[in-house]
């Protein structure tokens, strides 16, 4: 299996525009992750070497300074979450992040205990460092995410004509001020832990597209071919391009036209250093109830003639069109954040643990 380098200048480019669809179309169909090159930011090289800078300064920063900004302090799964806290695939992820989103309001505290309005507290303010202790990081953070949010507004119309829809097709799941996510990551190179295997075990992102930034030269991350053998194929980092992973509301919504393709981050090797990745995730109006697009028929038909071996690594609380998207997103969210939940959602908590 290849993973597919999208050159995104030819999007402006009339000639080269058909090719570069047609290629969308094929990475978005059968491997369901690419690399983008060319992305059209101003001066995408320098904003991710500002990214790296701070990411790298984040995570030198005392212990103390980084747990006052613990997750466990926001009923939003915003903020730190120290080493080896999270879970993916039921082990220990062995890395440690800040989890950060567009700047949103917390919705009113009452929405806490009311079991159908409880999804909305997804959104809300993040938890910054001290700028006195890393002055540029709020700006720098803030500026890839309202940039990368406006690119990936626009990259949503490619994906339309790639899957020959109308270019306001995916409109409506998406509102003004939509939340966005990121992520910045540190896999220590001598982590280890006995409840943890891998950086982070093998899923399925959640969301509707992912923009990865592989902020170090590690050879990591890895995808599994379903499509032939189920062996684990590596994603290195190339530079100055992003990963473009389908997530699996853009395969619901597409009638598993697109696909969302089992992927993993190995630990890197004592000696190698520290590896740092920065996921950005694009994700879709939380008050969505799951609907799905009129999908042409010919790509149903392409769709059916894909034969997937492998393990599918499923949504485990599965959009079922009764409730919100959100409600899903935080069923999710309680499963992989359990000290989160256990503060904010303890009954929802135990609800997600009789499932698992
Ligand atoms: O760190 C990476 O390269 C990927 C991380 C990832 O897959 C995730 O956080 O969803
Ligand atoms: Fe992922």
């Amino acid at each position: 299996m290849i993973v597919p380098i999208l050159d995104l200048s030819q999007a402006f480019d009339k000639e080269a525009r058909s090719e570069l669809i047609l290629q969308l179309r094929d990475a978005l169909l059968s491997v369901g992750f690419f690399y983008v090159t060319n992305v059209p930011i101003d001066d995408h090289p320098g904003l991710l070497q500002s990214l790296t800078s701070q990411a790298t300064e984040f995570f030198a920063l005392p212990s103390e300074s980084k747990s006052r900004l613990s997750m466990a302090n926001s009923p939003h799964f915003l903020g730190y979450s120290g080493f080896a806290s999270e879970i993916t695939a039921n082990a220990r992820d062995l890395r440690e992040h800040i989890e950060l989103a567009t700047e949103l309001p917390a919705p009113p505290k009452s929405t806490l205990t009311k079991e159908d309005e409880v999804w909305r507290n997804l959104e809300g303010p993040n938890q910054w460092p001290e700028p006195e202790q890393i002055p540029q990081f709020r700006p720098v953070v803030e500026r890839y995410i309202s940039e990368t949010s406006k690119f990936a507004r626009w990259f949503i119309s490619l994906v339309a004509e790639a899957l020959s829809l109308d270019p306001s097709a995916f409109d409506a799941f998406f509102k003004p001020n939509q939340q966005c996510k990121m992520k910045l990551v540190k896999y220590p190179e001598s982590g280890a832990h006995p409840d943890g295997v891998h950086g982070c075990g093998a899923h399925r992102d959640s969301n509707f597209l992912t923009y990865l930034y592989q902020a170090t030269p590690h050879v990591s991350l890895q995808i599994q071919d379903r499509l032939n053998s189920g062996a684990w194929v590596d994603v290195p980092p190339i530079p100055d391009t992003l990963v473009v992973a389908v997530g699996q509301t853009l395969e619901y919504i597409t009638k598993g036209v697109c696909t969302a393709t089992v992927h993993r981050v190995l630990a890197p090797e004592p000696g190698i250093g520290d590896r740092l990745s920065v996921p950005f995730f694009q994700t879709i109006d939380a008050a969505c109830v799951a609907s799905s697009l009129e999908i042409p028929e010919e790509l149903l038909r392409l769709r059916d003639a894909r034969t997937e071996r492998g393990e599918k690594i499923g949504f485990q609380f599965a959009a079922d069109g009764s409730k919100p998207v959100g409600w899903t997103v935080l069923l999710n969210r309680i499963k992989s954040h359990r000290d989160v939940a256990q503060r904010w959602y303890p009954e929802l908590l135990a609800y997600v643990l009789a499932q698992v």
